[in-house]
């Protein structure tokens, strides 16, 4: 079998501005709101990548109509006004997009239909048992298809009331935010309890934010515990940006500043929903120069980089980026409280200690941490990527080793980032 590569030689420099492609995690939730909402809505700045193809598809068998209009930067969705109804039974996949997985798995419980839900093999080893779980002491009628406290899930979808609920938000956030999005569309009131250290929280506050630009509140009464009021309806907020994505900007702003830069991405700043815009504090922290705007965020590089002791259980995504960012700092670096980041595309833990050693680093890696101890000289490694797109962009950063990187299957960024690679060499200045 052969196996894609992508050599990136031995970079100088980098510099120069990035548009960023539409936040991942915006774009699936207002995919979804804007389907449940009363009206049309038009979302601009819309990526188009695997993910938001999974759920735009999903949504399409579900009945919704979504039109890509303007270069497909903007689609225009017909809203359905409530909750799904369908009269045959339905199979969606779903690939391997958590964002689509877990709020769809919770509104169409609540729908009426009969609905199966399927994805890729990873899929069904990413759990999901914490949020039907949740559900079911509602009284959905969720099924394992597979094993137990896993996808793939048939889901026999009825009016759900609402109530007291109890959700273990130790392993993701996403059951979190996949409750949260249901609830406002039962008819009773309902209280939800987090129990378990909470992972992952800026995603809750984005969920909840996208919420009420689509007409419906959610009352936070302490940290874990939240209100919701039944009976309520989304609706369209006419038009609506999706922010740039801030994960996606993490490789921008390490390459400024192992790089030098200045580089800026725009479409993600201070005034940003997302919890990956604190990835650039973590690199001023480390002793990058870092500048945020309203909607834009500069980075170049300041002193030189050194290692720390980082807790990033709230950015996971954009925490693996610091993982290779410190290969070009002075010292070790402890990267904790990252336990999840074994249940995502792959089990990113491991790889990431295994892909690191390939360059000469010393790496521990434990069960819910990883220290980086660069080499004297980062020697030249084929990087395995796992069908994991942040394991290939976050790699890329070695292009500024003394002999480059290769990457292989580079095209698994098509998750997120499907046109990532040049976007980055066009900010490269190489060494001849
Ligand atoms: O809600 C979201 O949009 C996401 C939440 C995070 O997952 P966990 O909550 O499972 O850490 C993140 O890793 C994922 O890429 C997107
Ligand atoms: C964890 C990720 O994706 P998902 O939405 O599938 O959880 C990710 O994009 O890094």
């Amino acid at each position: 079998m052969s196996i894609d590569t992508l050599y990136l030689p031995f970079a100088r420099s980098c510099r120069g501005r990035v548009t960023l492609p539409g936040s991942k995690s915006i774009a699936n939730r207002a995919l979804l709101l804007a389907a449940l909402a009363h009206g049309e809505t038009r979302l601009e700045n819309m990526l188009l990548s695997e993910d938001t193809q999974r759920m735009r598809e999903a949504l399409e068998l579900l009945g919704v109509s979504i039109q890509v209009i303007e270069e497909a930067t903007s689609v225009r969705v017909q809203g359905n006004a409530g909750l799904f109804q369908k009269a045959q039974p339905e199979t969606l996949f779903l690939g391997n997009a958590g964002t689509a997985m877990r709020p769809l798995a919770a509104i169409l419980a609540g729908s009426t239909g009969d609905f199966t839900l399927t994805g890729e093999p990873r899929m069904y080893e990413r759990p999901i048992g914490p949020q039907i779980n949740a559900l079911r002491q509602m009284g959905a009628a969720v099924e394992y298809l597979g094993d137990a406290g896993f996808p793939p899930l048939r889901i026999q979808g009825k009016p759900l009331t609402g109530g007291y609920i109890e959700l273990d938000g130790s392993l993701s956030s996403q059951y979190v935010s996949a409750i949260l999005m249901l609830l406002p569309l039962l008819t009773h009131d309902s209280e939800l309890r987090l129990t378990g250290d909470i992972v992952s929280a800026p995603y809750i506050n984005l969920t909840i934010a996208m919420m009420r630009s689509f007409g419906v509140e959610v009352s936070t009464q302490a940290v874990g515990h939240y209100s919701v009021r039944g009976g309520q309806q989304y609706q369209s907020p006419g038009v609506y940006w999706i922010e740039g994505d801030a994960s996606s900007a993490s490789y921008f702003l390490a390459a400024a500043a192992i790089g030098g830069g200045p580089v800026t991405v725009e479409g993600v700043g201070s005034a940003s929903l997302q919890g990956d815009k604190a990835f650039a504090e973590v690199l001023a922290a480390m002793g990058a120069d870092v500048t945020y705007h309203e909607r834009s965020i500069t980075v170049q590089a300041g002193m030189d980089l050194v290692g720390g002791d980082f807790d990033l259980n709230a950015i996971p995504d954009a925490a693996m980026t610091i993982a290779t960012t410190v290969l070009f700092a002075n010292g070790s670096t402890r990267i904790r409280n990252i336990y999840n980041w074994r249940l995502k595309e792959t089990d990113r833990l491991h790889a990431m200690a295994t892909e690191l050693r390939k360059t000469g680093a010393t790496v521990e890696e434990g069960e819910d941490f990883i220290c980086i101890t660069p080499p004297s000289e980062l020697k030249h490694a084929q990087i395995a990527t796992y069908d994991d797109h942040r394991m290939a962009m976050c790699f890329s950063l070695l292009t500024f080793a003394p002999c480059g990187v290769t990457i292989e299957d580079p095209e698994c960024c098509r998750k997120t980032f499907p046109h990532y690679f040049a976007l980055f060499q066009s900010l490269l200045k190489n060494a001849t």
